[in-house]
């Protein structure tokens, strides 16, 4: 995982295309049926048909039981399996032995001390840095447009490599990429006019700025 930006959320035909046009090397389908950026499995389905090829597809649950991954595996495809819940460190070894794909854990960052939840996640394919989701009642773990204080990753062994979220946006992409160094970055509301409303000129400049601050960051 280099220097990649994913698109989470994406749920319409219309804003995957503006992801994919604007080279997306991930796309996320979230299946969570109380996020605004649920898909069901059918149009999960046709969305990947649509993805197949062209980037990597990543689906998304919370603490999902076998059946639920049974489902979304046989209906998305996917290249990726997004844990954004507790799963535990046996349960996420047990996901990528029984679906055979690469699993990336999802872990909340708020205080120095979260970190030392990445080493008993060593045997995940890639970890994700998000920040932990606002004390309001029914805020979801993920999706919630707010940022972590970048600069605890200044604590983080350099050689852990992890994808940067929560909160970005294409204003702000560019700073956080210079300061966490990042092997990735993820955007969903970011990228949005409202809650699950993508917005593709939004989108493309995430990308854009990404890639900049990217190539800016191997010099
Ligand atoms: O996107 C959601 O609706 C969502 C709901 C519940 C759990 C996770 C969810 N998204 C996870 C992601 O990977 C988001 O891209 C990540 O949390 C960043 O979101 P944002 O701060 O809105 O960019």
């Amino acid at each position: 995982m280099d220097n990649l930006v994913k698109i989470c959320g994406l749920s319409t035909p219309e804003t995957l295309d503006a992801a994919l046009s604007a080279g997306a090397d991930m796309v996320g389908f979230v299946r969570i049926p109380k996020s605004p950026r649920h898909v069901s499995l059918s149009l999960g389905h046709k969305l990947s048909l649509q993805a197949r090829g062209r980037t990597q597809r990543v689906v998304l649950l919370l603490d999902p039981s076998d059946e639920e991954l049974a489902q979304a595996v046989e209906a998305i495809n996917p290249d990726l399996i997004q844990l954004h819940g507790s799963e535990t460190p046996e349960r996420v070894a047990e996901i990528r032995s029984i679906f055979k794909r690469p699993v990336m854990k999802a872990l909340g960052i708020a205080e120095p001390s979260d970190l030392q939840a990445l080493s008993p996640y060593a045997g995940a394919d890639h970890i994700l840095l998000d920040a932990k989701p606002p004390r309001t009642a029914g805020a979801l773990p993920g999706g919630n447009g707010v940022s972590f204080d970048w600069q605890l990753l200044n604590g983080l062994d350099r050689k852990v490599s992890f994808m940067l979220s929560g909160g970005l946006n294409p204003d702000n992409v560019a700073e956080a990429i210079r300061l966490t160094k990042p092997q990735a970055v993820d955007v969903s509301s970011g990228v949005e006019s409202g809650p699950g409303l993508k917005d593709p000129a939004r989108i493309e400049a995430f990308i854009r700025a990404a890639r900049t601050a990217f190539a800016a960051a191997r010099h």
